[in-house]
């Protein structure tokens, strides 16, 4: 494959800029791919397992001639660190992040960015509960979107170049607005993530069933919910908080139908509860015919997760 950008520069080294490092090696899009972590710990780990051609002690040395520039931190902290790099930037150079809420981020990044810089947000949907430098594998995007999220009057081929780079990573790439970005991801991730903790939260509390019959009895519905409320916690903090009003309309909703699916439990409406789980069942069906659920075990896409 051919080689996207001469310098990238990861700041952050976790999950997905660890992933970004080895899908960017696997597939030979970059010349030097920098990196920087905030503590001494990570950096550590990350020259240890090679983790980047070179671990920089500052974020400043990291981003110096770098062509392009990935802010791999979470949502909190994009604006701070876009402030740090910003005077160091390379003119001509681009900055993108991963973070996964779009608008609040690009609100804080973008007054940093200098003139002649390009800025082009983007949000890989992939992950795992895994955080840190070791977590990452070159496969985690591969089959999996990864959406742009331009803003206005940005530069088209500063937009092809990231483009190319995901493609190259192995993701199917499509652009967004950011409103519609937040709003698409409170229904499918953040909500969902909220509903997670929180079922996980009522089976500790609910002191008759002992911690020990939770994980020996734990079936795949609970199982699921445990994997996805292991994630990262200052990461989905920063996502409750920067994503507050479309997670709380989609709460909203999510509160009204479990209302009504309480009471047509409470009221033995076999008729409704049919009803709503033949319309959602509909739902499962029509995301795997369209070819988009890579975990399906019958669907042999090669989709893989760890
Ligand atoms: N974990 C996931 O499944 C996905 C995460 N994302 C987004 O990617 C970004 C990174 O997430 P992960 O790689 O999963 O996280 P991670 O927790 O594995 O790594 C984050 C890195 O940022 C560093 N960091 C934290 N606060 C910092 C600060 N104030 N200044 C500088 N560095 C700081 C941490 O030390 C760590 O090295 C987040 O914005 C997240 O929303 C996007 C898609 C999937
Ligand atoms: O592990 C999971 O189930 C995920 O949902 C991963 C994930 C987490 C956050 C994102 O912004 C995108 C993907």
């Amino acid at each position: 494959m051919a080689q996207v950008y001469e310098r990238v520069a990861l700041i952050g080294l976790g999950l997905i800029a660890s992933s970004m490092f080895w899908s960017i090696k696997r597939g030979g899009l970059a010349g030097e791919v920098t990196g920087y972590a905030r503590t001494e710990a990570t950096r550590e780990t990350a020259r240890r397992i090679g983790l980047c051609d070179r671990v920089c002690d500052t974020a400043i040395e990291a981003v110096e001639g770098a062509d392009l520039v990935v802010l791999c931190v979470p949502v909190g902290a994009m604006g701070a660190v876009a402030e740090e790099i910003a005077p160091h930037l390379k003119p001509g150079a681009t900055v993108t992040d991963v973070g996964s809420v779009k608008a609040a981020v690009i609100e804080a990044v973008l007054p940093h960015i200098p003139e002649g810089v390009h800025f082009v947000p983007a949000h890989p949907l992939a992950g795992t509960e895994h955080s840190g430098p070791t977590s990452g594998f070159a496969e985690l995007f591969d089959n999996r979107w990864c959406l742009l999220v331009p803003v206005e009057g940005t530069d088209e081929g500063a937009t092809a170049a990231l483009r190319a780079l995901w493609e190259g990573m192995g993701a199917n790439v499509d652009e967004m607005d950011p409103a519609h970005h937040d709003l698409v991801l409170a229904v499918t991730s953040h909500t969902p993530h909220l509903i997670a903790y929180t079922m996980v939260g009522v089976a500790d509390d609910l002191r008759r069933v002992t911690d020990s019959e939770v994980i020996k009895y734990s079936a795949a519905g609970f199982r699921d919910f445990t994997r996805i409320a292991a994630s990262d916690p200052t990461m989905w903090r920063d996502v409750f908080l920067t994503n507050k009003d479309a997670t709380l309309e989609i709460l909203g909703r999510f509160t009204e139908e479990l209302f009504a699916l309480q009471r047509a439990i409470r009221t033995g409406d076999g008729d409704l509860l049919h009803d709503y789980f033949t319309r959602t069942r509909a739902i499962r069906r029509g995301i795997i015919d369209a070819g988009q659920d890579t975990d399906a075990p019958d669907f042999g896409r090669g989709g893989s997760r760890k």
